[in-house]
């Protein structure tokens, strides 16, 4: 698979191709049917495929109070899009310039003189270029002109609903790890490197690992059972995700105790924290005893949900 950073990234040799355009959040099944489209296509005529997506996310750009957060950062796309037989991803850097750039210029200058698409495929509600000005229609009456195919994707449904980013982040929300599972085709997880936090845990008896998250970081809240994956192993935990009202955190953190770990320092590893099942809501505790109670607790009701599902 090949990443292309960039309009400015495209050669000759990326000219003729079968692409398709969007978000990807999560590659979920839906997504993936849009491949499956896209690669069928590709082999019948010869071409790679491509995908098209936008770091940041436009709505990222946009800002404000409505940024949904994120299922994949930037790398998990990239790799779960390649896992998927992807042979190129465009990667548009969503700035002000591609935010002004017309729908007309983005048909010429991507779909054109870029990459010179032979066929394309597009959800019948997808909207481009310069507010939004560009739809469906327009893109067929281009690919008339100029000799490119535009096909339209079916809305793919799983248990009676239509599979998208927003579905399988409410999902989450209310804690359905099984049900997200099958709507994103793998386990709901966040990766980041594990970094140093306050020094409060062992203190308390309870060290965690902290991990990074992306900025748009993760729609869920509270305390869980998780598997964490690192080095090449898999060891079970607990995580709290939230803002740590107790001593006062001014950011959501994601951190793990490793239940029976005793190993080597784990800061600067990367850790993939896949989510299991719900503990409870995060709260303010009256002072750290509370809360070191409180998580022995929690630590008791992991162990005991690890032995009754068999899982660790
Ligand atoms: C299982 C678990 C549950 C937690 N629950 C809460 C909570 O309800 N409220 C809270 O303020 N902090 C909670 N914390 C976060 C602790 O405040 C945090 O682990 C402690 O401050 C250590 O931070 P450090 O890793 O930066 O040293 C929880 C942590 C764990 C591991
Ligand atoms: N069982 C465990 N679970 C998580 N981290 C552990 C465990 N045992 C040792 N560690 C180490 O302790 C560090 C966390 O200790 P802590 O006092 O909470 O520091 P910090 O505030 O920097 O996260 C981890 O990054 C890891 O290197």
């Amino acid at each position: 698979m090949e990443l292309i950073r960039g309009l400015h990234n495209l050669r000759d040799r990326h000219r003729g191709c079968v692409a398709t355009i969007g978000n990807f959040d999560g590659v979920h099944l839906g997504h993936r049917k849009v491949l499956a489209q896209v690669k069928a296509k590709a082999a019948e005529l010869g071409l790679p495929s491509v995908a098209i997506i936008f770091e940041p996310q436009p709505r990222e750009f946009f800002g404000g109070d409505s940024v949904p957060p994120r299922l994949t950062r930037f790398d998990e796309k990239v790799r779960l899009l390649e896992a998927e037989g992807v042979d190129r991803v465009l990667c548009l850097t969503f700035n002000a310039r591609l935010r002004s750039m017309s729908a007309e210029a983005f048909i010429d200058e991507l779909l054109l003189q870029g990459l010179a698409v032979e066929h394309f495929v597009v959800g019948d509600d997808f909207r481009f270029g310069c507010d939004r000005r560009g739809d469906f229609d327009m893109l067929c009456a281009a690919g008339e002109r100029h000799g490119f195919s535009v096909e339209g994707t079916a809305t793919f449904l799983l248990a009676g609903d239509r599979v998208s980013s927003t579905r399988i982040r409410g999902v989450l929300q209310q804690n359905d790890f099984d049900l997200a599972a099958e709507l994103l085709g793998w386990r709901y997880a966040v990766t980041g490197r594990v970094m140093h936090g306050q020094k409060l845990g062992r203190q308390l008896g309870v060290p965690t690992a902290n991990v990074r998250m992306h900025r748009y970081a993760c729609p869920l809240r509270g305390v869980f059972a998780v598997h964490a994956h690192f080095d090449g192993r898999c060891l079970p935990g607990v995580c709290n995700v939230g803002m740590r009202p107790t001593v006062n955190g001014r950011q959501p953190v994601l951190e793990v105790h490793l239940l029976d770990y005793s190993g080597a320092e784990l800061y600067g590893r990367l850790m993939r924290v896949e989510f299991l099942h719900f503990i409870r809501e995060e709260r303010a505790f009256d002072g750290l005893d509370a809360l070191k109670t409180q998580i022995e607790a929690d630590i008791e009701h992991v162990r005991a949900w690890f032995a009754q599902a068999g899982r660790d």
